[in-house]
């Protein structure tokens, strides 16, 4: 790999799993329903593995498999989150359920078509963010039988089945709420004679006065997001994509990261940064009546193939943490505008309570300091521009100079990058109390269509339109 570094929250609360971890899942053979974020808990493996062919028996006999040479191998305690039976049991008896971790299934393709996964979807355990450049002499037919390909790995990763020629990686697991989320950048275009049907929005980013980007580590003609609950499956999914690629498209540069894994906390919270700052409260909900016409590309758009699909802003934010865990914990708060441990706003009430940026200390000054990184990213300072936040925190090994590789890998999501990321990061740019403990060392910017239709590969209008 030319550029190989390893070197990033959410839609902010990871989702309320069905069941502690540790539980085993009931076993229902009820159809599985989406949900809202596409992700459908996956049916429980039936007992034996005698009925071919449908998604729960393929899961059901890859677990089977699986698990059985595990503990003939090792005769250990097999079955990762509380399943504790050797190789004598397995033999007479069906294999326990998995747990609601490894047997949550994210949908490959929303029903009626939709966003892709990944986007909306609760923040993952484990992340590969991977950016690939078309090989030389991969032409727009090539490059759509790529997407073809990695469309149909992606949808059966997805749905916990392997794929052709497999390595056995997550061979005992199940989905554990796998996702993967393509995007075209703007030199995609260029390289595949589309330049016609680049869309205005892919106009590289401006220059930050922050700015120390590395070129190896930005950009890139394709990238892939990749999310799961359990990292063998991220990594599985990495390789899978990876080997498709061979001799149509290399990597430019990849980057690992990882969020708080569900069930590590007594209820679902708001994820945290590696500055110990609950970060996510103020994303964008679903819920709101303008949540699609900020996250999503809509019907009027000028490409019709990116019509319901959205802009991905990757950033590599390393933080200068030496430097912040000087601080002490009321300049921290005062650094965000909000409280580190409860992320409640210094304005008082709890973490959902709006701030009030007007409000001011009996000595006139703003309580939420003029220059506080909430107050000065809030729509309420940037004519109403939001994003939708979903990062990964990231540690690649120590510096040089002691110092911790470690920050965000920041990825926003947005229907129009320059009313969005690009007004923000302007303001933030301009004297946000947090920006001096942060570097900017790598971005992206890509284009993500809308899923695709039954029968299709992501891509298709662009590519065959
Ligand atoms: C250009 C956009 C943004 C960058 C880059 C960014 C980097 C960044 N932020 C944090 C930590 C927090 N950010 C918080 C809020 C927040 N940040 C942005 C935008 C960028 N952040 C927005 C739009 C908001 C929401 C503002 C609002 O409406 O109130 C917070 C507070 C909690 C929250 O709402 O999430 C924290 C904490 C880090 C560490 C970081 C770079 C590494
Ligand atoms: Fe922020």
């Amino acid at each position: 790999m030319s550029k190989q570094t390893s070197r990033k929250q959410s839609t902010g609360k990871q989702a309320p799993r069905t069941q502690p971890p540790g539980k085993q899942a009931a076993r229902k053979e009820t159809a599985p329903k989406q949900a809202s974020d596409g992700r459908v808990p996956a049916p429980a493996p039936a007992p034996a593995p005698e009925t071919a062919g449908s998604p729960t028996t393929e899961l059901s006999r890859r677990r089977l498999l699986g698990t059985v040479g595990a503990a003939g191998a090792a005769g250990l305690v097999v079955g990762g989150a509380g399943g504790a039976f050797g190789a004598s049991a397995l033999r007479d008896e069906a294999p326990e359920a998995l747990t609601s971790i490894g047997s949550t299934r994210v949908a490959f393709r929303a029903a009626g078509g939709g966003h892709q996964a990944g986007i909306t979807t609760p923040l993952q355990a484990t992340g590969h963010l991977v950016a690939f450049d078309l090989a030389p002499g991969t032409d727009r037919k090539a490059a759509a039988a790529l997407l073809r390909r990695w469309s149909r790995t992606a949808e059966e990763l997805m749905a916990g089945r392997a794929p052709d020629a497999d390595t056995g990686v997550a061979l005992d697991a199940g989905p554990s709420s796998l996702t993967v989320t393509f995007g075209f950048g703007h030199s995609f275009f260029g390289r595949t004679g589309l330049t016609k049907r680049r869309p205005a929005e892919l106009d590289p980013l401006p220059d930050f006065s922050a700015d120390a980007l590395d070129p190896d580590r930005s950009n890139g003609d394709l990238w892939i997001q990749i999310g799961a609950d359990d990292a063998l499956v991220a990594f599985h999914a990495l390789r899978a994509l990876q080997k498709d690629a061979a001799g149509r498209a290399r990597p430019r540069w990849q980057m690992n990261g990882f969020n708080r894994t569900p069930g590590a906390t007594a209820h679902p919270m708001t994820a945290r940064n590696l500055m110990g700052q609950i970060d996510g409260t103020n994303n964008p909900k679903p819920s709101d009546r303008d949540f699609d016409e900020r996250i999503f590309v809509g019907r009027e758009a000028e490409q019709a193939w990116m019509r319901g699909g959205s802009y991905a802003v990757v950033r590599r934010i390393r933080m200068l943490l030496d430097d912040w865990e000087k601080r002490s914990r009321h300049d921290q708060e005062k650094v965000i505008g909000r409280r580190k441990d409860n992320g409640a706003p210094l304005t008082g009430g709890s973490e959902t309570t709006p701030m009030r940026l007007d409000e001011n200390r009996p000595d006139g000054l703003p309580v939420i300091p003029a220059n506080a990184h909430a107050r000065i990213a809030a729509p309420e300072s940037n004519q109403g521009a939001a994003m939708l936040r979903r990062p990964f925190s990231y540690h690649d090994g120590f510096r040089e100079d002691g110092a911790p590789d470690a920050g965000l890998l920041f990825i926003c999501w947005q229907a129009d990058p320059l009313r969005a990321f690009t007004q923000i990061q302007r303001k933030l740019d301009r004297g946000d109390a947090l920006s001096p403990f942060l570097r900017h060392e790598a971005s992206g910017l890509f284009a993500v269509p809308p899923a695709a239709e039954p029968g299709d590969y992501v891509g298709r209008p662009l590519l065959e339109g």
